[in-house]
């Protein structure tokens, strides 16, 4: 098996792309109280919330209560997703580490979430580029859709490496891959991100990926072993496009965590206290979630061996 990089950095997207589709429109205080212990966790990002218009997703409307509220580790840094200049403001507004700036490689998608035009959103995420810049923050550009699309299906490769060159050459200190709806498969998913990271060396890649068909952890696996170092998921495996039929949980980011430590690759996160956060989740979105890890526990977690044993062969 290829080696990949030995120590990764897990970006926890929980707090926007698992609760922008929850039914349950989480209380400010709760999600600051989630937020801030997975702040305790050790991740190098947390996608905090949303600067979006509250009428598309109105369960982020507070997004800058949230900031406000929010205590802010040292060592991790506080993003935001947004979506136009109006978007770019508030965020600036609420001191934002980092911004993750949005878009689809499918047009079809990009009209459906953004009610833009590619064209247009490049436009909009172009002149996010340059004012960011002139404020300081770093950005990263996601590119929904990059490995399918659940109106158009197959996505042209050259047109990832096409936007992601374009925001890269305007600036874009990272561009992110994301499988939105759960299409990309393992030899794909090596393909476009060993592409994009040899076209664009001096740009971070973070791959996106969600657990729609349950390939998740092997599609993750295969970016890993072509370099990627970079990773979005979310505890519990919440998450989801409230504009992509279909869509469902990112990456569960306590199984990603689990199988890169058992390989020996540092994650930063400490298990212990995100498997806690994750078994406080069913209160958080007033659902049940089923969570296979949280269920066995680690795998060298032991089990007392059965009682007749000791009977049958004399004590160990
Ligand atoms: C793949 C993923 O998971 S991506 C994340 C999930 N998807 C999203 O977050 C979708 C986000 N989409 C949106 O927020 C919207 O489609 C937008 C804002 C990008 C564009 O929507 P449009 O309706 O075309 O925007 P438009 O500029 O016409 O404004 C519509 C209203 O939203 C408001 N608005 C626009 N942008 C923002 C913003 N960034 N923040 C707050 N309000 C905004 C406008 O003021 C206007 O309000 P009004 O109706 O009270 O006058
Ligand atoms: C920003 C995202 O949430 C990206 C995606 O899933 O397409």
């Amino acid at each position: 098996m290829s080696q990949g990089p030995t120590r990764i950095e897990m970006n926890e997207v929980a707090p926007r792309d698992g609760l922008q589709i929850e039914k349950r429109q989480v209380p400010t205080d709760e999600k600051i109280a989630f937020i801030d212990a997975l702040s305790a966790c050790g991740f190098k990002r947390i996608e905090v919330t949303s600067f979006t218009s509250a009428k598309a997703i109105p369960a982020l409307a507070d997004a800058e209560a949230v900031m406000q509220r929010i205590t802010r580790r040292p060592g991790t840094i506080y993003t935001c997703l947004v979506p136009n200049l109006r978007g770019l403001e508030r965020a600036l507004s609420s001191r934002a580490d980092e911004l993750n700036l949005v878009m689809s490689v499918s047009e079809t998608h990009n009209r459906a979430n953004l009610r833009m035009t590619r064209d247009q959103s490049t436009a909009q995420l172009l002149a996010m580029l340059a004012e960011a810049s002139k404020a300081g923050v770093a950005c990263t550009v996601s590119l929904s859709c990059t490995f399918g699309c659940p109106f158009e299906g197959d996505v042209d490769p050259a047109e990832v490496l096409r936007l992601a060159r374009t925001f890269a050459d305007a600036g874009a200190a990272g561009i992110t891959l994301c499988d939105t709806t759960g299409m990309a498969f393992p030899t794909q998913v090596a393909a476009i991100c060993d592409e994009v990271s040899r076209a664009l060396p001096h740009v971070a890649i973070t791959a996106h990926l969600h657990n729609t068909r349950g390939m998740a952890l092997a599609n993750a696996l295969a970016a890993w072993q072509v370099g990627v170092m970079r990773f979005d998921a979310a505890a519990g495996g919440l998450g989801g496009c409230p504009y992509a039929p279909g869509a469902s949980g990112n990456v569960n980011t306590e199984e990603l965590v689990h199988m890169f430590e058992t390989m020996g690759v540092d994650t930063g996160v400490t298990l212990t206290p995100l498997l806690d956060v994750v078994a406080g989740l069913p209160q958080l979105v007033e659902r049940p979630l089923s969570n296979q890890l949280l269920s066995a526990g680690p795998r060298l977690r032991t089990h007392p061996a059965p009682a007749w044993l000791a009977d049958h062969f004399g004590a160990a």
